[in-house]
């Protein structure tokens, strides 16, 4: 078999991508509280890392996921991959109920995840080569074939194999590092990779080129991708969609340009407003968010944001807000945008 078929066969052609917005996962209700403390006679207390979130990521799309530290990003990604069992909730991937139609052990061929720690992802024992076609070996490919498949995709991460396949993590760069996991993530054929942070330890001008090749191998094997980062520049380049979550709830998700012209939820207005610019028109925008979020063990009640929200009103530490539709495949969880909530700025005071 040359190297060719052999890639071939390992990963989907773009052309496979079907109806460009079906869903390829559906998330419902996606729930993991972690417990905390735990003294014998002491109040059972919860971490609330993940609270009831729904979303869909469409065939062939990036959804970015942005959020203040500890909202709930990488346990949201650990739970989508099933590396931690989630509490409840529903995960429907490319038609098939995860865990009943779709065992776990093929969920996780089709999904991959990338790590922000480039070194501590890889076996340091391991050569570059044998690190890429370990995965392949695990699920059955021979070892001459899975050791070709891992040159090939050494090749379409940029880099040599004659020069980089018996080397060690040790001797590469963060980048290359970082360009080797990626090779390892696709050696599974995924559908679907999850980058969680991929990019956030990488000087700029690595980073930029990590993420121009993430776009590339996206357009070449048709792959879908969950992006989640710190960094709401890089999210905005490389998203489609994108997610925003606060204190373990999504609180506004969106097409990427109709989210950053017209955030609609005051969590997300705030969150760009903390963003370095030189564009004088985002610098009329809001005071950046205010204060450390609240703790998550005891979420303030209603709208979680309430406490540090300048809009706030008593319905909104009565009530939870529903994610409404704000505009075309746009949502958000804010009073302000339900018609008829109770809260005096209702319907859509805040749009642009
Ligand atoms: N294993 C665990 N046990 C207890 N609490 C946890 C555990 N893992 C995460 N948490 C808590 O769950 C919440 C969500 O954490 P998570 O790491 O998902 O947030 P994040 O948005 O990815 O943050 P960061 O951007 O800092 O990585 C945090 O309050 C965190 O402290």
């Amino acid at each position: 078999m040359s190297e060719t078929t052999i890639l071939a066969s390992a990963l989907p052609p773009a052309e496979d991508l079907g109806g460009a917005r079906q869903p390829l996962l559906s998330v419902k209700g996606l729930t993991k509280h972690f417990p905390v403390g735990g003294a014998l006679f002491e109040k059972k207390r919860v971490v609330r890392a993940v609270d009831g979130i729904s979303f869909d990521i469409a065939k062939g799309e990036t959804v970015g996921v942005v959020g203040e530290s500890g909202c709930g990003k990488s346990t949201t990604a650990r739970l989508l991959m099933h590396l931690m069992p989630p509490d409840s909730g529903e995960m429907i991937y490319d038609g098939q109920k995860v865990g009943r139609d779709l065992p776990l052990r093929e969920l996780r061929r089709r999904m991959q995840m990338v790590f922000q720690d480039s070194y501590a992802s890889l076996n340091p024992r391991l050569t570059i080569e044998d690190s890429v076609a370990f995965g392949p070996k695990v699920h059955g490919v021979r070892d001459a074939d899975a050791r070709r498949l891992s040159r090939e995709l050494l090749a379409k991460v940029g880099l040599n194999p004659q020069t980089f396949a018996n080397r060690y993590p040790h001797e590469l760069s963060g980048g290359q590092r970082q360009r080797v996991n990626i090779a390892r993530a696709l050696a599974l054929s995924p559908r679907l990779v999850l980058l969680d942070e991929a990019v956030s330890a990488l000087d700029k001008s690595v980073e930029a080129q990590v993420l121009n090749l993430l776009n590339d191998l996206k357009a070449e094997f048709g792959l879908t991708y969950l992006f989640i980062s710190h960094d709401l520049n890089v999210v905005r380049y490389i998203s489609d969609r994108v997610l925003v979550m606060y204190l373990g709830e999504v609180v506004e998700i969106g097409p990427v340009e109709e989210l950053w012209n017209n955030p609609r939820h005051p969590y997300t207005r705030a969150l760009f407003a903390a963003m370095p610019t030189l564009d004088p028109d985002r610098r009329t925008m809001e005071a950046p968010i205010a204060g450390d979020p609240p703790n998550p063990i005891d979420p303030p009640p209603g709208c979680r944001f309430h406490t540090r929200c300048p809009f706030a009103e008593d319905v909104c530490s009565a009530r939870s807000p529903a994610l409404v539709t704000v505009g075309a495949g746009h949502g958000a969880a804010c009073h302000m945008a339900i018609p008829g909530s109770g809260h005096s700025r209702a319907q859509g005071a805040l749009a642009a």
